[in-house]
């Protein structure tokens, strides 16, 4: 079956930034696609060029075997875009805007007031329809983003971090109106910095890292990969460094300890990567208590995304985030991006 999105070797620079370099992967139908990866991975730069916003340097982007660079007109009527931060108008209402939304992409006119109903319905929207937007929490101007994306009804919606800046309630609740969206058999890309949100949604997922794509598969599968559970492990809230390196001597020496590290950042404590086995909790523990060494705080856990991103780049995703921050020019990316480019 055709995917109904296919990219490959895609790749785009501005001037000298390149911000991606080699990306490729294809998404089936229904699913739900996770584009994870810090802020300046990628993400922003991959999907403006799927939604025809952007002109890639090389590769190819198909969506429902349709070729985006080819053909964007097809394309742009065959997905739905919700951006990260949209500029709603504030003195239209949310039907007004919808109303402008459903011209812009020449809806057939008898259609239109019955769309606008039923996706103001489909978010729990109808109370706020006649409301200005500019009265809008975060959340309900999200839901309305939602509406806008879906009112042409794609097969395919593409959102660029959805929940960013939301709370807990208004996030989940994005959550949930994604997975009906996908029961109802449309397929979704979302990129995220967030972990849970990619490892709560999504069927599959592509890991980013400076512009390359360095992992594809299913959460569990990518997790099963890198293997062995996690044990963090504090002896004092506030261990001398030389204790703790100590402490890290003789854990390396149990046989189903893979690996132990000092972490200096979180007061020196310990992190182990250990076979996953029900019991090395609670070997870690007594063989502390026959050393006559303290336990402030204990914890097992397995592999997350994180490990998973740690593992490919030796960066956690909030390292690479950090570091990525410091090289961004984001005014001349504005300046570019208004000009379209
Ligand atoms: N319009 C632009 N002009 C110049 N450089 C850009 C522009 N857009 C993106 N970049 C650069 O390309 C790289 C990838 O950016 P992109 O926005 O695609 O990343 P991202 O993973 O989506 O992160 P974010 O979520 O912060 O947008 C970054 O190094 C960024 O600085």
């Amino acid at each position: 079956m055709t995917p109904t999105v296919y990219i490959e070797n895609l790749k785009k620079t501005y001037g000298d930034v390149t911000a991606i370099e080699d990306v490729s992967f294809s998404i089936e139908s229904g699913e739900i696609f996770g584009l994870l990866g810090p802020n300046g991975a990628g993400k922003t730069t991959t999907i403006r060029c799927l939604c025809t916003l952007s002109n890639p340097d090389s590769g190819r982007i198909e969506v429902s075997g349709v070729s985006a660079i080819e053909r964007p007109r097809v394309v742009r009527r065959l997905l739905g875009y919700v951006a990260q931060e949209v500029a709603l108008d504030k003195v239209l209402t949310g039907r007004e805007l919808l109303r402008l939304q459903a011209a812009l992409y020449h809806l057939p006119k008898g259609e239109i007031e019955g769309r606008i109903e039923s996706v103001l319905g489909m978010l729990g929207l109808m109370e706020y329809g006649d409301r200005k937007t500019g009265t809008y929490s975060g959340g309900i101007r999200k839901r309305l983003d939602l509406a806008a994306g879906l009112l042409h009804q794609p097969d395919l919606l593409v959102l660029d971090e959805p929940t960013v800046g939301l709370d807990i309630e208004s996030r989940v609740a994005v959550w949930d109106f994604l997975r009906q969206l996908r029961e109802r058999g449309t397929t979704i890309l979302l990129t995220s910095h967030y972990l849970e949100e990619v490892d709560a949604l999504a069927d599959r997922v592509a890991i980013l890292d400076r512009g390359r794509v360095i992992d594809v598969g299913t959460p569990s599968g990518l997790k099963d990969k890198v293997g062995g559970d996690r044990i963090t492990l504090r002896i004092r809230e506030f261990a001398p460094l030389d204790e703790a390196h100590r402490v890290q001597a003789m854990l390396q020496e149990l046989p189903f300890v893979r690996e132990a590290i000092v972490n200096e950042a979180q007061g020196n404590s310990l992190n182990l990567v250990v076979d996953s086995q029900e019991d090395a909790l609670t070997q870690v523990q007594q063989m502390l208590q026959g050393q006559g060494i303290p336990i402030f705080g204990i914890a097992q856990s397995r592999p997350s995304l994180d490990d998973v991103y740690l593992a490919a780049t030796g960066r956690t995703l909030l390292d690479a985030e950090i570091a990525a921050a410091g090289r961004r020019d984001l005014k001349k990316e504005k300046k570019r991006q208004m000009a379209g480019n």
